[in-house]
């Protein structure tokens, strides 16, 4: 899938060969990445081979404070999923968060808010590619939920194969744009539906809502929550009986059951983005997100 076209210089730059990153090149190990485990990534993401699971990669998504999904930080996501899809020796791969409490907070509110038409289209282009990416690749992917995961990270997690959410009170998942004053696109709208169904995704879409542990297990949004000491440990159990079955069958299967939906975006990406940066820009909307900032903001005091 084509990475680069129609992005700007910045994010070309961005997609340059990950290699230019200290240290983070293939084989060697990065900084503060330990013992010497092959690791590779870059700035804002890990990725470790699982020492106890052969051809199993844990990405860390590690963009303080809260893996808020930044230009940036897609870009790099981007790079590290890409490599991994090319690199035959991974089958899987479990998504988690080094920030603590925080799985993702979700896009960006500041890629999207007092920012031109140009910029917002670059940015959309790469969520989506983000969404695309993760929901059709070939590798297993299960989602090591240990923190909060609203919106976009909710739609980050929805997008894996399986999910395992620490049971902590506060580590709420869902899409909960309607509270911001804006909405969930088609797309982040068929993934929920896909998982929750049609009236319970209705319902949560509309009234925002962010499940807590024991209400996202029993409507669906994720598969298994476990104590968070368990959380990494599960992931790589599940993996194991995900891996356990052939290859080519099981991901001919994810495909027959996902291309359906991806199509729908596949088919309309630019006239998507058009919507978005039409949305986004609206006046109305500005306020909406600036006073949802504020109020983050009014949060800490
Ligand atoms: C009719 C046609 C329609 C066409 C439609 C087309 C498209 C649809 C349109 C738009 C699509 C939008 C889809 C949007 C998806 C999203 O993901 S929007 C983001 C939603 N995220 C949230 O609501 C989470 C907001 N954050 C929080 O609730 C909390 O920060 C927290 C995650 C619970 C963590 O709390 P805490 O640990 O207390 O940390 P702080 O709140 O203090 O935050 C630390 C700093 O991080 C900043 N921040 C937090 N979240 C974000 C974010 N998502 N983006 C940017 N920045 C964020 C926060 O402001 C703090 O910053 P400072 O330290 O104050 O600088």
């Amino acid at each position: 899938m084509a990475l680069t076209v129609g992005l700007r210089p910045l994010t070309r730059a961005l997609l340059r060969p990950w290699a230019r990153v200290p240290g983070a090149a293939l084989g060697r190990p990065a900084a503060g990445s330990g013992d010497g485990v092959r690791c590779f990534g870059s700035p804002r993401v890990l990725v470790e081979p699982d020492p106890a699971a052969v051809g199993v990669a844990v990405m860390k998504m590690r963009n303080p404070p809260v893996n808020s999904l930044s230009l940036e930080f897609l870009t790099e996501l981007l790079i590290s999923l890409e490599k991994l899809e090319n690199d035959k020796t991974f089958r899987g791969i479990i998504i988690t968060s080094d920030c603590p409490g925080i799985f993702s907070a979700g896009l960006d509110l500041l890629e999207m808010y007092g920012r031109d038409p140009a910029h917002c289209a670059e940015y959309w282009k790469a969520v989506q590619e983000l969404w695309l990416r993760v929901y059709l690749s070939n590798l297993v992917v299960i989602g090591a939920i240990n923190g909060i995961s609203p919106a976009g990270g909710c739609l980050l997690s929805l997008s894996c194969d399986y999910r395992v959410l620490a049971n902590n009170p506060k580590y709420a998942i869902g899409l909960n744009e309607t509270l911001l004053g804006i909405i969930a696109p088609f797309w982040f709208k068929d993934v929920l539906v896909n998982t929750i169904g049609h009236r319970a995704a209705e319902r949560a879409l509309q009234l925002g809502f962010l499940f807590p542990p024991s209400d996202a297990l029993q409507v669906g949004i994720v598969d298994q929550v476990v104590p968070e000491d368990q959380v990494q440990s599960t992931a790589r159990s599940v993996m194991a009986q995900w891996l356990a079955i052939p290859d080519h069958a099981r991901q001919l299967t994810k495909n027959l059951v996902r291309k359906p939906t991806a199509d729908r975006l596949l088919q309309q990406r630019d006239a998507d983005i058009q919507n978005f940066v039409r949305f986004i820009s609206r006046d109305s909307i500005q306020k909406s997100l600036h006073v949802y900032l504020e109020k983050l903001k009014q949060k800490k005091g």
